[in-house]
């Protein structure tokens, strides 16, 4: 597909097919979102589709987890007229801040910290990030949110695996994602080539 077309329909989910195929082969179903991001219209539907579950809903901020979760977060904080807190991978604020480890998809042990002057009991929060995998980074967010006693108000991502994390943040908290019911198997199975194909038909 052109990068920068539209397709005269618009089937549900139909910019996904703008991820990049991936380099770390066929048994993941790793895909990078971040071509999407490139089309304007591609961009505008996912966030708009991301924000749709919580049209009715209080949200006070929108936080975003370092580093793909910045460009979608702050978007959807742009498009809901809130502002946007970074959470950022260990190391970077120079600011009094909380501090988690977690470990991701890596296996690897990581450091998300948040700054300690924004959040407060009260406030509602939607917390943005690009993908979630086994869910330990976005488990990890939810805990320094709720940890400065402030409210997920929902979780809002491109995909969340069927793993346990991802089930976990199902269960818990309200969430939206851009994947149509019938791919989602194709995602959690880590299917590549048949995940692609099915992307394929939605943009045509
Ligand atoms: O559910 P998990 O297994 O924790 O994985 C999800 C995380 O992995 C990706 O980020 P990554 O660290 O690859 O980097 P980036 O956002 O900095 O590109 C993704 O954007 C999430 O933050
Ligand atoms: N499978 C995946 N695809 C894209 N981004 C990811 N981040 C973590 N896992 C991912």
């Amino acid at each position: 597909m052109d990068l920068l077309a539209v397709p005269a329909e618009k089937k549900k989910g139909w910019y996904l097919s703008l991820m990049a195929p991936n380099t770390k082969g066929p048994m993941f179903s790793w895909l990078d979102p971040s071509r999407l991001y490139c089309n304007s219209q591609a961009f505008a539907d996912c966030v708009e589709d991301l924000l749709s579950p919580f049209q009715k809903d209080s949200i006070d901020l929108v936080a975003g987890i370092d580093a793909m979760g910045f460009i979608l977060g702050a978007s959807v904080a742009t498009s809901l007229g809130k502002g946007f807190l970074t959470i950022r991978k260990g190391g970077h604020l120079c600011v009094p801040s909380q501090h988690l480890n977690y470990t991701d998809y890596t296996g690897k042990e990581n450091t998300l910290e948040v700054r300690q002057d924004v959040l407060k009991p009260g406030v509602r929060v939607l917390l943005v990030d690009q993908w979630i995998e086994t869910g330990g980074t976005m488990k990890a967010a939810v805990q320094l949110i709720e940890g400065q006693g402030a409210t997920v108000a929902g979780i809002a991502t491109v995909a969340i695996e069927n793993t346990e994390g991802g089930k976990w943040i199902k269960d818990n908290y309200r969430f939206s994602h851009c994947i149509p019911e019938e791919l989602q198997s194709h995602i959690d199975g880590k299917d590549l080539n048949s995940l692609i194909q099915k992307l394929q038909k939605l943009s045509n």
